[in-house]
């Protein structure tokens, strides 16, 4: 469980809230059992960020940093990006570990998960404490895959701050844009870092274009390479005007050379970012009043004039605005640039202060984190990010405070109490943070515990890693009993069934990956129905007549309207019962029993016999409906996927064939150096297990990314084809 701990003030009396990220209990838990010291494969590790051997009384002075001295940052990015090579240099650089860790070598400290060193992507989302020049930063290490898109987004919401990682080959990616919309929603100040410019094909220009042209940003280049592809070798700094090179062969990177421009005898590279430095200048001063007084008050005359920390102090107040994005850039893998990020993490992202937010909370037991080590804390000041543990009923997404008397008080300014009539008040907004969006699941299979006797134990397990992973769900399915997983791709599922295995002990059985379906109806349909039961000596006697209409936008949830004469005198139990009805109606369509979607149900009339219960007014609405919808002509409606394929040119043919028996649209395709990037959509269930072919297809050269887009209306003969399949009178197909 990951938290960040926040106290609102509001009409002067306080608030105290403590924000949950239900992010790895399991995590902890695994690893509270193991003993303090633990040093995983090896790695070498510096005492914690100020820390005398394990102190805990040191720990004061540690943990109690001034606010406007802590940065809370993510780093976010589109898979291989190079967030945790980078991650890991930051590490080594603030002299939190001894040595440095590689992805490649499965030895890093924020991978830390089994899967994650044997697969060398990053699963969940890791929190690493260090210090940097006076500065405590809290960084969390972030997955770049799609199936874990959750992951990045609860992190976003708890931090004051991201890094953009960029393969600076590839510029702005798939996942990019997903991950830079997520920040966008939590209006999160961001710094770019254009990594890989030690890769051929790297290009500076080339990425700050992407970043301008896909993500709409304003990229405000803070520096410049010197060289690109092999031979990149260090940076100029734009705003002190200073070469910084990292040219000792063999080095960790730790020790560079850094060089006024003014005192080499390079005057081609001083004009260049003489002009470089005057261009920032005046984008600033478009963006900034305050700046373009000064530039145009004293400096106007010779930009070269305007202190640096001036022009520093202007950054960070555009970085904070988020009307534009520091551009630097660096190859974390051949340590060079990391630590200019590192300044320029300090100097333009901003405190938890700036954000706006009032701190403090004190809570029973608290731990810092150090990746999969903690430390228990008697207390922790605001800003900081700490885990929790033993809060048995929170669930990642909920705001929990420290008294009910607080949390009521909160609810009510939020608005969730009674009417919700005080939804659009900004203040109470403030006070709740916001909850997660938890993706639809797309994939789903039934999973089995080795023996009948372990169910219970299979049971727990999934409870647990739900309550930490919202995007999966979990459903029993209603003809077979067998417990069903949902979630959001192959590899997600693949991951869960091994930490069942890993975690809890238990190797279960994975029944075939399928595609989660959706249903609507494609006409109006009324149905009456009656339900007339007696229990014991009481009559239950429900009447019902209602219509199933699909609806003209899109909707998930059923839309559900009274006819006059039904809505008048409606108790409100009743109403409750009816609604029941209607949801789980809608939860399985006629086709498929996949859920029904994109209908509005009207309720003509309904005859209640007096002592009726309600789940007798439940269970007949839900009958009615089942019934309307039957009668109805009925659609499966499939999940479409936006796809992005990065292939040589010479493979282009037979990627472009494969995509076109798979139902596949194709948009458009970008050339991207020597590389082709197919831009388009695909169903779902044409693409699975489309990693292994691609990789046939191209020599192992093209990678892709996945996206869900919507649902769409399989044509007939599709639609035809798989009820067929599922009612097992087409096998063959
Ligand atoms: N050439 C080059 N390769 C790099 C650089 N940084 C990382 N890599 C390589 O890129 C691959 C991916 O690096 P990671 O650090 O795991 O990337 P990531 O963004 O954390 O990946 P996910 O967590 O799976 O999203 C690894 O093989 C790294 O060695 C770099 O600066 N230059």
């Amino acid at each position: 469980m990951f938290s960040n701990l926040r106290k609102f003030g509001v009409n002067h009396k306080k608030i105290s809230i403590l924000h949950v990220n239900n992010m790895c209990c399991c995590k902890i838990k695994a690893s509270l059992k193991r003993l303090k010291p633990y040093v995983p494969l090896g790695r070498s590790y510096s005492s914690l960020p100020g820390l005398v051997g394990n102190d805990i009384k040191s720990l004061h002075s540690v943990i109690s940093p001034p606010i406007a001295k802590i940065r809370n940052i993510g780093i976010m990015a589109h898979i291989d990006a190079g967030k945790t090579t980078t991650t890991e240099r930051i590490l080594y650089y603030s002299g939190y570990t001894r040595s440095l860790g590689d992805v490649d070598d499965g030895d890093t400290v924020t991978d830390f998960m089994a899967q994650e060193r044997e697969r060398g992507i990053t699963i969940q989302s890791a929190a690493v404490t260090f210090d940097w020049k006076g500065y405590r930063v809290n960084l969390i290490d972030t997955p770049g895959h799609v199936d874990f898109t959750l992951e990045v987004e609860r992190c976003l919401r708890v931090l004051d701050g991201a890094v953009a990682v960029f393969d600076a080959s590839a510029g702005v990616e798939a996942q990019t844009l997903t991950v830079w919309r997520q920040a966008d929603k939590h209006k999160i100040p961001r710094i770019c870092f254009l990594n890989k410019m030690d890769k051929t094909g790297a290009s500076f220009k080339y990425a700050v274009e992407s970043i301008r042209e896909k993500l709409k940003a304003k990229p405000l280049l803070l520096q410049l390479p010197l060289g690109e592809g092999k031979a990149f070798k260090g940076v100029v700094d734009v705003v002190s005007k200073e070469k910084l090179l990292w040219n000792r062969p063999s080095e960790d990177g730790k020790d560079f050379e850094r060089k006024s421009l003014l005192e080499t005898s390079d005057a081609e590279l001083l004009k260049e970012t003489t002009e470089a430095r005057n261009d920032l200048i005046e984008q600033i001063a478009d963006l900034d009043d305050e700046f373009a007084d000064l530039v145009l008050g004293e400096f106007s005359e010779n930009f070269d004039l305007l202190p640096t920390e001036k022009l520093q102090a202007a950054i960070h107040r555009v970085t904070l605005a988020q009307t534009a994005v520091p551009v630097l850039c660096g190859s974390a893998l051949k340590n060079k640039g990391v630590q200019p990020l590192l300044d320029a993490i300090t100097m333009y992202l901003p405190s938890p202060e700036e954000r706006k937010y009032e701190f403090l909370e004190r809570v029973s037991r608290l731990l810092l984190p150090f990746a999969d080590q903690h430390i228990e804390i008697p207390s922790l000041t605001a800003g900081n990010i700490a885990l929790t543990v033993g809060l048995k009923h929170t669930a990642t997404g909920d705001t929990i405070a420290s008294s009910k008397s607080s949390a009521l008080a909160a609810a009510r300014r939020a608005g969730r109490e009674g009417e919700k009539q005080h939804r659009q008040n900004n203040e109470a907004e403030r006070l709740l943070l916001a909850g997660v969006e938890i993706p639809e699941p797309v994939f789903f299979c039934t999973i089995e515990p080795p023996s009948v006797a372990r169910q219970p134990d299979l049971d727990y397990a999934l409870k647990c890693l739900q309550r930490e992973d919202p995007s999966l769900k979990v459903k029993q399915d209603p003809d077979s009993g067998q417990t069903v997983l949902c979630g959001m791709g192959e590899l997600h599922i693949e991951i869960i069934h091994d930490r069942i295995k890993r975690e809890y002990g238990l190797e279960t059985y994975l029944g075939p990956l399928q595609v989660a379906y959706r249903e609507t109806i494609l006409n109006a349909v009324r149905a009456t129905d009656t339900l007339d039961r007696t229990l014991g000596d009481k009559r239950h006697l429900v009447t019902v007549d209602l219509e199933v209409k699909p609806t003209e936008t899109p909707s998930v949830t059923p839309i559900i309207k009274y006819a006059p004469s039904v809505s008048e005198d409606l108790p409100k139990v009743s109403q409750e019962a009816i609604e029941n009805g209607i949801h789980s109606a809608c939860l399985q369509g006629p086709l498929l029993g996949s859920p029904i979607q994109d209908v509005a149900i009207t309720l003509h009339s309904l005859i209640i016999h007096p002592g009726t219960s309600t789940t007798m007014i439940s269970a007949c609405v839900s009958r009615c409906i089942q019934k309307a919808l039957k009668k109805a002509d009925k659609q499966v409606l499939e999940p479409l996927m936006n796809l992005e394929v990065t292939v040589m040119g010479d493979y282009l043919s037979p990627v472009l064939a494969d995509l076109a028996q798979r139902r596949g649209t194709i948009q458009e395709i970008q050339t991207r150096q020597e590389n082709k990037i197919v831009i388009g959509f695909v169903p779902l269930a044409e693409i699975m297990g489309y990693s292994t072919v691609l990789r046939t297809l191209t020599s192992g050269s093209a990678t892709f990314a996945l996206e869900l887009c919507n649902y769409q209306a399989m044509n007939p003969q599709d639609q035809a084809t798989l009820l067929g399949r599922r009612s097992g009178l087409n096998q063959v197909l």
